[in-house]
């Protein structure tokens, strides 16, 4: 509306240019008399508080009159006449407890949140106005000042999520039915990833590979590893990656990016089957993938590759094929080569029986399994392509990165026009680093990927703020596995401190199972529960159990971020009895430990009768004085105290928030060592990863 005198608008809205003048004073307006020209601002205001109040007082009066109140109906239509400012509401006692109002993404409006306190638009915006705040009727609010108006009359705001739609299922379905549709799809070259004990050769094994198979130029050209590289024994291809470890493997799984085809487990002849190659091979199996055994080292006086067999069979049941069984097996030595050539060949055996297969053409898509920024060009990431063909231009988009390719480059450091299936590529070009293990998705054009970028970004802040379960606990195994009529699996990690204890708690398990519950072990080991553990129990929904070993403090992080459960018993007994209840349906849900921050120590304070005291910087979280810490020295756990006393500088608290320091004392404990590592703890009812039962 455009600007007018004071007079006119009062015409307009039939009330006496006295009574807009009071009101005007009232809104802090300054005028002079009732011929003062009013701006453009202050008379959409005006007009659109007394429109709103009329709206309102109608609404009231026809509310009236469909109840027949007679007289409440005639005043408020008398009120309309000569409409006056509403009585103001009486503020509400401060002992009132604030009430809630919840409303959905697109209820964020001033009218809806008016409606919802029960306040007439009109005096809210009037006392906002008076707040300095300008609101007009119909506004869109963001979710903090709706929380901010609210709080004025005493209402608390909730944002309702709604399921939203995940745009990226668009996209994977549409994957998904391309996959049904078998005459659009071709064989690709087999991605391999090497694992094994440390020290078994897989470094070595991988090098002698690509000396053997890459021209000596090329390899000239690799300045520093991708990751991946592609060899060619008879005109076909295979892809090698360089994992870092069996974890990474697992995560990729757990987020349901599987880049491997065939695993090739390295065990050293000399040595035999080791934990970790029990580990990979656990790995390697819940994933599905074939494998095949190097049995390495074969050069050395002291190797023995029938009892690396033997072993293979007894403790992993993977028996040759020389023996009658069904698992390739090839004697190799990565040092001087011989073998090498033998297991390319079973490589290209078994990747034929499993029958490897992309969709060609189309949009790509990858799995990163490497990302780092680069000072010279940005975000870097590295890819081995699944699908479709990858060129420079294209609109890529892998979790909240997202971005234009710039430029692909191969392992040799050379940049290639085009990425087909099963190729490891570099991309230079996104906007941001993107999650390594992420899916990489070429899409039409850039709103799109920024959009689904968008999403992501939003979707892994929402998780942020909310803690999921997303993982089967133990006290809610039965219910969680419905109500079907299969046959329920518990699916454990088993952690002990000796192989006889993992045997016999084995047995004792067997001996749980009924007609509808069954126990899985998953993967069991000996030693402390390890962040391969937990990415393993994350990709394959298990219940870590750990008899007398404890995780490590990767470990716990991870099973934080996972949403895994970790139990740790130092009697088999309630190990056991556990179990059962859990099979049963019976276990309660406990008060679990949970962790509340972390810190390290910068300082010691020794005081003669008191003890040591730590000068602690807190990192993250918090430390609570009736919380407790664990000591980390060296990745491992030397302690775990209570808190005898907390300060903040010369006060005894009872909270300290990072990135505080403070004064820790503990009880009966002044071992403490500079830079020594806490994790602070506190007993939390609320259901929670991590289980410290005895
Ligand atoms: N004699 C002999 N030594 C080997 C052979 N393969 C590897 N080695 C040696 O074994 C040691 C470990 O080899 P790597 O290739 O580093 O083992 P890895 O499994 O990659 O070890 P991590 O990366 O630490 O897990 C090195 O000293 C190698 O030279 C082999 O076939 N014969």
């Amino acid at each position: 509306m455009p600007k007018a005198r004071v007079y006119e608008l009062a015409k307009r809205l039939n009330i006496t240019a006295r009574e807009l003048l009071d009101e005007l004073e009232e809104l802090g307006v300054t005028v002079k008399n009732h011929m003062s020209v009013l701006d453009e601002e202050t008379v959409n205001i005006i007009v659109g508080l007394y429109e709103e109040e009329k709206k309102e007082t109608l609404r009231k009066a026809e509310k009236a009159k469909s109840k027949i109140q007679e007289k409440e109906a005639k005043k408020l239509e008398k009120k309309l006449v000569s409409i006056e400012e509403p009585p103001t509401e009486k503020k509400i006692p401060v002992e009132h407890k604030a009430r809630t109002i919840k409303l959905k993404s697109n209820e964020f409006k001033l009218d809806v949140l008016a409606k919802k306190m029960n306040v007439p638009v009109s005096k809210v915006i009037k006392d906002q106005f008076m707040n300095g705040i300008i609101l007009r009727p119909g506004q869109i609010l963001s979710v903090e000042d709706a929380m901010n108006i609210a709080k004025n009359y005493e209402w608390e705001v909730e944002l309702i999520h709604e399921q939203e739609i995940n745009p990226f299922d668009a996209i994977v379905s549409a994957y998904s039915d391309a996959y049904k549709e078998s005459s659009r799809l071709v064989q690709r070259p087999p991605v391999v990833t090497v694992m094994g004990h440390v020290d078994h050769g897989k470094t070595t094994l991988l090098d002698r590979i690509r000396k053997a198979k890459v021209a000596e130029d090329e390899i000239g050209g690799i300045t520093q590893t991708i990751g991946a590289y592609q060899v060619e024994v008879r005109n076909k291809k295979i892809t090698f990656i360089d994992t870092p470890g069996h974890e990474a493997f697992t995560e990729m799984r757990a987020r349901g990016a599987q880049a491997t085809d065939i695993v090739v487990l390295v065990v050293a002849a000399d040595d035999g089957v080791m934990p970790q190659t029990i580990e990979a091979y656990n790995h390697a199996k819940t994933a599905n993938v074939p494998i095949i055994v190097a049995i390495n080292k074969i050069d050395k006086p002291n190797a023995n590759v029938d009892l690396t067999k033997q072993q293979l069979a007894s403790k992993l049941g993977l028996v040759p094929e020389d023996w009658g069984g069904d698992t390739v097996m090839v004697p190799v030595s990565a040092k001087t080569g011989k073998g090498v050539e033998d297991v390319l060949e079973m490589i290209l055996l078994v990747a034929e029986v499993a029958d490897i297969k992309c969709i060609p053409e189309g949009n790509a898509r990858g799995i990163i399994i490497d990302s780092r920024l680069d000072k010279a060009v940005g975000p870097l990431a590295t890819l081995v392509i699944k699908d479709g063909v990858l060129k420079p231009g294209s609109y890529v988009v892998a979790g909240s990165a997202s971005g234009r390719v710039k430029a692909l480059i191969n392992e040799y450091g050379k940049r290639v026009k085009e990425a087909n299936p099963s190729d490891p590529v570099q991309i230079i070009g996104f906007d941001e680093v993107p999650d390594v293990h992420s899916i990489v998705y070429a899409v039409d054009d850039l709103d799109t990927s920024r959009s689904l970028a968008d999403f992501a970004k939003s979707q892994a802040q929402k998780e942020k703020s909310v803690t999921t379960k997303r993982h089967v606990r133990l006290e809610e195994f039965l219910s969680m596995t419905g109500t079907t009529d299969e046959k329920k699996e518990l699916k454990l990690i088993l952690k002990a401190d000796s192989f006889g204890t993992v045997e016999a708690l084995k047995q004792a398990m067997a001996k749980l199972e009924n007609s509808d519950v069954k126990i899985e072990v998953v993967h069991s080991g000996i030693g402390s529960v390890n962040s391969s553990d937990v990415m393993l129990a994350s990709a394959s929904d298990a219940v870590i159990m750990g008899f007398k070993v404890k995780p490590d403090a990767m470990a716990r992080k991870q099973a934080e971020v996972e949403g895994v459960q970790i139990k740790v018993y130092e009697i088999i007994f309630n190990l056991i009895d556990d179990l059962k209840k859990a099979l049963e349906g019976l276990l309660e849900p406990e008060e679990v430990d949970e962790v509340i921050g972390h810190g390290h120590i910068k300082q010691l304070f020794k005081i003669s009768k008191v003890g040591t005291i730590a000068g602690v910087q807190i990192n993250d979280g918090y430390v609570l004085k009736k919380g407790k810490m664990r000591v980390y020295r060296r990745n491992e756990e030397v302690a775990d105290l209570a808190i005898e006393v907390l300060k903040h500088y010369k006060d005894d608290v009872s909270r300290v928030d990072a990135p505080k320091e403070c004064g820790i004392k503990a009880v009966g404990f002044d071992d403490f060592q500079e830079e020594d590592q806490l994790e602070f703890h506190s007993k939390k009812s609320v259901k929670r990863t991590i289980d410290f039962t005895e």
